[in-house]
């Protein structure tokens, strides 16, 4: 990691990145439960909420609504995706570049790797010349680090989550997103492996706030510097609310108890509007 090179996209060297790929990765199926998060711009004033500090975004999406967000929100190019209708080998296709996305204002670029894939060694190459460019641009670089493929039989082992923050390390990402591994020691061995590479957690599929808060708060105290959610936030009718959570335990460092209680009384303020 460079010193530095996530300051546009962090807050006290911590992060919530709010990820909103999920049109590309998943289809429209993930906005369903909320419809009006079809809609970017739904999406893009909800990542306006001071906690998030990045929103990660394809290139379609970044070109039609950022124009209108980048006084309020800080731009996280995702260079790669591909659509889960693709039934092959685990695969990114690289749908623009830094240069391009350097254009249209982005803090920081981020890349999904999938290491273990037949197509490993490709998509390391094409993160290599995505991370140089970056550095040349002064962009932060953040890894998706996604053990999948023929050679991962269990992409959340402790062992295979473990090196997975590492590749973030050694092939020089600033940040590594990584799964969370099921209990808090082997979230911190994670951190460790990772060195000075900052780890984020990934939110995953929708769970209770209690449920989701008490997780990130682990991830937290086991060593990581934040998160990066989509589903979590998105799917939620009142989005702000649990932001107001996740403020307190990222950034306040408070307990899931005092979080709770800021969601909650978010509904009340809501309801007394
Ligand atoms: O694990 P999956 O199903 O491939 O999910 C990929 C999605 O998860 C993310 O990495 C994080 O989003 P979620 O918080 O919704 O899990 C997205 O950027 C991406 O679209």
């Amino acid at each position: 990691m460079i010193p530095g090179a996530t300051d546009p996209i962090s807050r006290d060297g911590k992060l919530l990145i709010l990820a909103y790929d999920h049109g590309l990765e998943h289809g429209p199926v993930d906005f369903e439960a909320v419809p009006e998060s079809m809609n970017p711009e739904h999406v893009f004033d909800v990542a306006t909420h001071d906690a998030v500090t990045a929103l990660a975004v394809g290139k379609g999406v970044a070109e039609a609504h950022y124009p209108d967000y980048e006084d309020e929100v800080n731009l996280l190019a995702k260079l790669n995706g591909t659509s889960n209708l693709w039934m092959g080998e685990h695969d990114s296709a690289v749908n623009w570049s830094v240069e391009y996305a350097d254009e249209l204002g982005a803090d920081a670029i981020g890349f999904t790797l999938y290491g273990g894939s037949n197509h490993e060694v490709e998509m390391a190459e094409e993160f290599r010349d995505a991370q140089e460019a970056a550095r040349d641009k002064d962009m932060g670089v953040v890894m998706w680090s996604y053990p999948r493929g023929q050679g991962v039989k269990n992409d959340t082992k402790p062992g295979t989550i473990s090196y997975a923050a590492r590749l973030g390390l050694e092939l020089g990402a600033d940040v590594a997103k990584i799964k969370y591994p099921g209990d808090p020691e082997a979230m911190a061995h994670a951190c460790d492996a990772a060195a000075s590479t900052d780890v984020v957690m990934s939110g995953g599929s929708k769970a209770s706030d209690e449920a989701f808060l008490s997780t990130v708060k682990e991830a937290m105290d086991a060593g990581a510097k934040g998160l990066a959610v989509g589903r979590n936030v998105f799917q939620r009718e009142n989005p702000e609310a649990l932001l107001d959570g996740l403020e307190k335990v990222i950034f306040e460092e408070t307990s899931v108890e005092e979080a709770l209680a800021a969601v909650e009384s978010h509904g009340e303020q809501a309801t007394l509007d």
